[in-house]
C-alpha cells in the first residue's frame, strides 16, 4: 500500500495549505487540517475567522487560490459532485418542507437522491426523534427536531461525513445535551462529524478534537484526553485569544 492511500484510508476530510481570497483578502490563509474517519472534530473561532468558509471549501463552493481539499480521498476540485455525495451539510437553520411530516420529508428527499426509503424509521430512531412526531408536519417542530430530521436524512442516505454549522445555537440545554448524545451515537456507527461552533462547552463535551481558527489559520488543536477530556478553562482562554477578522 502506498503512503498516500494509507492516509486516505483513515482520513475523512483533508485541507492542505488552503487559501481562499475574497476581494484581495485572504479569508483562509494556508489552512491545513485533517479529520479522521469516525472522529468528531469541532472548529472554534471568533466571528469572521473563516469557519463557514472552511465548510464552503469542503463543499466546493469557495474558490481556492491555493491548496487542496479532499473528502474521503476525493479531490473536491477534480470531482465536486462525488465529494458532495459523501457529505451531508446541515446548516444552522435547516430548510425542509414545512407542510410535510418527518417521514414524508425523508421519503421525498431520498427519492430525489435516487435512494430507497427503507431506512427511514431506523434513521429517525437513531437520531432520537420521538415517534409520535414522525407523522406530524414540520411546521410545529422545534429547531432541535428539525436538525434531527436533517441528520436522519443523511443517515438514511448512508452519507459518511456530516458537516454541521452552529448546530447547537438556539437549542436549550436539554436539547443541546440530547444533540450531543446523538453525535456520540453516530460516532459509534462510524460517522465522521465536522462542526463549526461558538459553543465551547458543547464542543468540550462531545468532540474528540478541537481546532482553533484565527484569521483563516489553525492556531492550535487539542485532543480529548481520557475521562477528564478537555481542560475547559484552558479552552476558554485559548478561545478568548482568537481574534476577530479585520
Ligand atoms: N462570499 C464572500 N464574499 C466576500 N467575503 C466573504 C464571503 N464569504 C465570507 N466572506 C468574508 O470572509 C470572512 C470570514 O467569513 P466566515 O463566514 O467564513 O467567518 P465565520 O468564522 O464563519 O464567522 P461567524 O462566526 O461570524 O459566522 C468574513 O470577513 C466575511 O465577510
Amino acid at each position: 500500500m502506498t503512503k498516500t492511500s494509507a492516509i486516505t484510508d483513515t482520513t475523512a476530510l483533508e485541507l492542505t495549505d488552503v487559501t481562499v481570497r475574497y476581494q484581495a483578502t485572504d479569508v483562509l490563509q494556508g489552512l491545513s487540517l485533517r479529520v479522521r474517519r469516525g472522529e468528531i472534530y469541532a472548529l472554534l473561532g471568533g466571528n469572521g475567522a473563516g469557519k463557514s468558509t472552511t465548510i464552503n471549501a469542503l463543499l466546493g463552493f469557495a474558490p481556492l487560490a491555493a491548496g487542496r481539499v479532499r473528502v474521503c480521498g476525493i479531490d473536491v476540485a477534480a470531482d465536486v459532485l462525488a465529494a458532495r455525495a459523501a457529505l451531508a451539510y446541515v446548516p444552522e437553520n435547516v430548510a425542509l418542507y414545512e407542510h410535510l411530516s418527518a417521514r414524508e420529508n425523508l421519503a421525498y428527499f431520498l427519492g430525489l437522491a435516487g435512494a430507497g426509503s427503507g431506512g427511514i424509521d431506523a434513521a429517525l430512531t437513531t437520531v432520537g426523534l420521538a415517534q409520535e412526531a414522525w407523522q406530524r408536519r414540520l411546521a410545529g417542530y422545534s429547531k432541535g427536531m428539525r436538525q434531527k430530521v436533517a441528520i436522519a436524512l443523511a443517515l438514511a442516505r448512508a452519507v459518511p461525513v456530516l458537516l454541521l454549522d452552529e448546530p447547537t445555537t438556539g437549542l436549550d440545554p436539554q436539547a443541546t445535551s440530547e444533540f450531543n448524545r446523538m453525535l456520540q451515537e453516530l460516532r459509534g456507527q462510524g460517522v465522521t462529524v465536522f462542526m463549526v461552533t461558538h459553543d465551547l462547552l458543547g464542543a468540550a463535551e462531545v468532540a474528540d478534537r478541537i481546532g482553533f481558527l484565527d484569521r483563516g489559520r489553525i492556531v492550535q488543536e487539542l485532543a480529548a484526553e481520557g475521562a477528564a477530556r478537555f481542560d475547559v478553562q484552558a479552552l476558554y482562554a485559548r478561545y478568548a485569544g482568537t481574534r476577530r477578522a479585520a
